[in-house]
């Protein structure tokens, strides 16, 4: 992700660049297949360009000496190009790393330096060309714009030392350099233009893009945060088993199916024996410990579908749909036993925990689950005056 402090996303004055690398490295990244395009029709158009030139070569020189040497450094720089062009969609981070398209529009200048020697008397078009030239590699070329200003100082350094070798004088001079300044700042303002306005464009995508990000993050905090909550509105804090609110809603659910389809639904109340001892001796936060251990062991016995859940204090209810009286049962004989042989240590002594249980099937005359924890109830307690430890039936009457 990239950094969105307002710093790294400063444009240089006049680089017209991103002052952080890692950031104007990443818009190079961001533009480099179109401007990899673009530059390759530009070097196709310059190449044609230059070959339709030699006409005027032709027409000037004939068949002679200068029009070969003129017709040789054109073609030089044209395949060149057209080497560019091509090897481009290969490569197109050399379009962005401007050295490569740099060095051939340098490449290009002997063509130009040696006009004035070959046709003398074409002076004016040949300034009027570099005007032509130099406007176009800040326009019509992509390139760095630092770069692109050392192709047009070295073109400006070389029509000022041909008009020196031409023996142009000082006023002459002063001329030549105003008229060839009048396409290099045109163009430089141009491109700065263009190169400021690219890389505020991809600021403004990049800041929209981080803006989603962060929308996105807490969208999915937010979610997270729903889930937890909700979780913890339907589940006991100290066991982790459902509460009240969550056990008689899936209960309601049970109770419906059953009467929609008749399938057996067989409920259970769960009561720790002598808990009380457990606190008295050990204290209330070992109780604690003692509850979770029992919660976790009595889950172990159970199907997916059953439901576990903590009544209060140390009592535990137990609903299991699709299941009989009979069923019931035994589940519950297998949670006694489960419960019977886990034990919990405390300072080297270990201690067991049992608990009795009361199993009750729903039957036809019940209308909530309040009846059943009646009936179950009631088995409990004899449970209890029996001696605790087991499992109770609490048939229907
Ligand atoms: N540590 C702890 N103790 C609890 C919690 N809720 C209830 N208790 C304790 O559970 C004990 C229940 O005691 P009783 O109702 O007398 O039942 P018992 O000692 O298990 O005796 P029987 O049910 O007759 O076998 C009390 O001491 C309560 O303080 C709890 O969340 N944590």
């Amino acid at each position: 992700m990239v950094d969105t402090k307002i710093n790294n996303f400063a444009i240089s004055r006049w680089r017209a660049e991103f002052v952080d690398p890692a950031m104007e490295r990443a818009y190079h990244l961001h533009v480099e297949a179109d401007v990899a395009q673009f530059l390759a029709r530009a070097l196709k158009l310059w190449a044609l360009l230059l070959t339709v030139f030699a006409w005027a070569d032709w027409l000037q020189l004939g068949n002679s000496p200068g029009f070969y040497i003129l017709s040789g450094l054109r073609m030089a720089h044209v395949c060149l190009l057209l080497c560019l062009a091509f090897v481009l969609p290969l490569k197109p981070h050399w379009a962005t790393w401007g050295w490569p398209v740099t060095i051939v529009a340098i490449a290009g200048y002997p063509l130009f330096f040696a006009y004035p020697y070959i046709m003398p008397d074409t002076g004016a078009m040949g300034l009027a060309i570099m005007m032509m030239m130099l406007l176009s590699v800040y326009v019509f070329v992509p390139n760095r714009l630092g770069l692109t200003n050392l192709v047009a100082l070295i073109g400006f350094a070389m029509v000022i030392f041909n008009s020196i070798i031409a023996g142009a004088t000082l006023s002459q001079l002063i001329l030549v350099t105003i008229v060839l300044a009048w396409p290099v700042s045109i163009g430089y303002a141009a491109a700065h233009r263009i190169n400021t306005g690219n890389r505020k464009a991809f600021r403004a995508l990049r800041l929209a893009e981080n803006t989603n990000l962060e929308l996105e993050e807490e969208m999915t905090r937010r979610k997270t945060l729903e889930v937890e909550l909700q979780r913890q509105a339907l589940t006991d804090p100290l066991t982790g088993l459902s509460n009240r609110r969550q056990y008689e809603l899936l209960f309601r659910r049970e109770l419906e199916r059953h009467r929609r389809h008749g399938t057996r639904l067989a409920m259970g109340m769960i009561d720790l024996d002598h808990f009380k001892r457990i606190n008295d001796e050990h204290g209330h936060e070992f109780g604690d410990q003692v509850l979770r251990t029992v919660a976790e062991t009595l889950q172990e016995p159970l199907r997916s579908c059953d439901i576990l859940g903590r009544f209060g204090g140390e009592e535990f209810i137990l609903i299991l749909p699709e299941a009989s009286l009979q069923q019931g049962i035994e589940v519950a004989e297998r949670m006694r036993k489960a419960l019977r042989s886990a034990a919990v240590i405390k300072d080297g002594k270990t201690i067991h925990i049992t608990a009795t249980f009361a199993i009750t099937e729903v039957c036809d005359k019940d209308e909530n689950i309040s009846d059943l924890i009646r009936r179950a109830d009631e088995a409990l307690y004899e449970g209890k005056r029996d001696g605790r430890d087991r499992v109770m039936e609490a048939a229907a009457a």
